[in-house]
């Protein structure tokens, strides 16, 4: 049986979207508290696989995470796969709500807490509703639900998922409440070992390339070398080396299998540039749609 590591307490996003990627299969679920345990218990071997949310639609990258896979110990992607992000408003009902069933009491509501994601997916709702409420920014949003539970009478809340409200039997005093209903999370699988996998038709590279200094239109010719190949690129963004003021290296996703013929070609021509290249994994890719569907 695998072990596989997740963002917990129970009922996080993470959470969900690990039980519906591995739905079917006998697994051994380990919460941890932080993302960054996670790297660390893949690579001393504690756990086999990690959970890790890399990308949102609303708030883009998830600059932590990008980083730690980037470090040279991290175990390779494994498998990515997409999986809505849906909020709710959660708390103690007999607190919050109207008496006269009219939904949240939001006056008596004096603080939200939440992981810093999630609360930015949700600025339009809290804006309209809540302009001055205090936010407490915590590890995961199962973990704001749990310290809700835990604190009743005070007029605290709670952002986060219908299984965490649930799981924490707190009432949802408002549902959906994300910025617009297409927010997605990317997330990624981490492991030391290949697992085994539904077959995939969408495959994908994750690279990172650290150009040469002084050389004038390094990127453009990078780039070039995967647009004469039509290799797709469906991400690349800059982080900073953390060595040096203004050094920087790209981090590219691109469509396509490093046992292709193709990909490795494009990958070779960057080296000839004289630019470092590392691949993070080359892995297959899962639209939430795809595994609803296993599901179904
Ligand atoms: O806090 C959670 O529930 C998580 O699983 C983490 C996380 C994230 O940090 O990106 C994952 C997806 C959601 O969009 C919000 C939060």
């Amino acid at each position: 049986m695998k072990r596989i590591g997740y963002l917990g307490p129970e009922g996080t996003v993470s959470h969900e979207s690990a039980a519906l990627f591995f739905q079917g299969e006998q697994h051994a679920f380990f919460p941890f508290k932080l993302v960054a345990d996670i790297f660390a218990a893949a690579v001393d071997g504690s756990i086999d696989y990690g959970v890790v949310p890399i990308e949102n639609t609303i708030e883009g990258s998830v600059r932590m995470h990008v980083d730690s896979l980037v470090q040279e110990d991290s175990p390779p992607i494994r498998a990515e796969w997409t999986y809505p992000s849906r909020q709710n408003l959660i708390g103690h009902g007999d607190e919050l709500l109207l008496k006269n069933g009219g939904g949240p009491d939001y006056a008596r509501i004096r603080k939200i807490f939440s992981k810093d994601v999630a609360i930015a997916q949700c600025h339009r709702f809290l804006n309209a509703h809540m302009p001055d409420v205090e936010f407490e920014y915590v590890n995961s949003t199962a973990h704001g639900i749990r310290l809700v539970k835990e604190n009743p009478g005070k007029g605290w809340a709670a952002i986060g998922t219908k299984h965490g409200s649930r799981m924490y039997d707190l009432a949802l005093l408002a549902e959906n409440i994300t910025d617009h209903h297409n927010n997605y999370t990317r997330f990624v699988l981490i492991g030391r070992d290949k697992p085994e996998l539904q077959p995939s038709d969408n495959w994908k590279t994750t690279i990172l390339v650290t150009l040469p200094e002084d050389f004038p239109g390094a990127l453009h010719q990078v780039l070039s070398a995967f647009a004469w190949r039509r290799i797709n690129l469906t991400k690349i963004e800059s982080r900073p080396t953390k060595l040096k003021l203004g050094s920087y290296y790209f981090y590219i996703d691109v469509e396509g299998t490093t046992e292709s013929v193709l990909l490795p070609a494009a990958l070779e021509e960057i080296e000839a540039l004289g630019c470092m290249v590392r691949v993070l994994g080359s892995y297959p890719s899962y639209p939430y749609e795809i595994l609803k569907e296993v599901q179904a």
